[in-house]
């Protein structure tokens, strides 16, 4: 089976192009194929999939196997992905997710030449989803926003947000040192969270630039969440602690996010960068 390593931000997944080859347990394949030391190595596996409602369809497992509605970074790299292979000539694609179709504009830069290849790419990643009960986060409010959690005999002030898949957006004074395998684990499994959640914690460095860092539902701790990104905008906007354009500056690279006023969606873009390509 022929498959290609990508990453954005060092939010890096294997890819297979389930248009040519078969992919039959695709859980079972994530979590060979994730392991750092008996397998290729990433965050999860991404399959390319044709589509009946949109250009082609994601379909994103983490590295412990489970199910990933929606991956900001991994649709970004898939936009590139379809476009250098040929599988597409358009520069502006629609991709069905778990969480809906979202859209996708691919750049270089400049203006890509033909054969050119594709650097950056934005993706409409849709309006965050604040009501507790969706995300879902049990609160005794309509939304959990700021909302003291006890972990471990700690109260952290949490953010729930979705953004198609759950996240827990905490603000704390330093990113740096925090040790996210001891503080990961509790809160993605927390009874507060029935679906686990995706951990991002936050440092504000001014209303237009945030320091992350994450722990990502199934993955652990990785370099970069797109999807962590936007809800950490949301909430950063919802606390009033930032404004509705920020760069979030996660360990491998710089994300942009800007919240829409006119429809109330988030574009993010930063960079998809190709890794290599193998066989299995
Ligand atoms: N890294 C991704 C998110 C991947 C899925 C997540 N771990 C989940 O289970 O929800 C991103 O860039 O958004």
């Amino acid at each position: 089976m022929r498959f290609s390593k990508m990453q954005g931000t060092g939010n890096d997944y294997i890819y297979v192009n389930c248009l040519e080859e078969t992919v039959n347990e695709p859980d079972i394949l994530a979590r060979r194929l994730s392991d750092r030391h008996f397998g290729v190595g990433a965050d999860g596996l991404i399959l390319i999939r044709p589509s009946r409602r949109a250009d082609f369809a994601m379909e994103m497992y983490n590295a412990d196997g489970s199910r990933g509605e929606m991956c900001g970074n991994g649709i970004r790299c898939l936009g590139k992905y379809v476009y250098d292979r040929g599988l597409t000539d358009k520069r502006e694609l629609d991709i069905q997710t778990g969480a809906g179709i979202r859209h996708l504009r691919l750049f270089a830069g400049e203006e890509v030449p033909a054969g050119g290849e594709i650097r950056m790419v934005e993706v409409n990643m849709g309006k965050p989803v604040l009501e507790a009960d969706q995300v879902p986060a049990i609160s005794e409010h309509t939304c959990m926003i700021r909302e003291p959690v006890r972990v471990g005999g700690v109260e952290y002030p949490m953010t729930a947000i979705s953004m198609g898949n759950p996240h827990a957006v905490i603000f704390t004074g330093r990113v740096r040192g925090l040790d996210l395998q001891r503080l990961g684990p509790p809160i993605e499994y927390h009874g507060r969270f029935p679906r686990r959640v995706n951990v991002e914690f936050a440092q504000v460095e001014d209303r237009g630039t945030v320091r992350v860092r994450v722990w990502e539902r199934g993955s652990g701790e990785t370099l970069s969440c797109g999807t962590g990104a936007c809800a950490v905008l949301a909430a950063g906007v919802l606390n009033d602690l930032t404004d509705r354009q920020v760069t979030v500056k996660l360990i491998g690279g710089d994300l942009l996010a800007q919240w829409r006023e006119d429809t109330g969606e988030i574009l993010l873009t930063g960079p998809a960068v190709h890794v290599f390509d193998g066989e299995v």
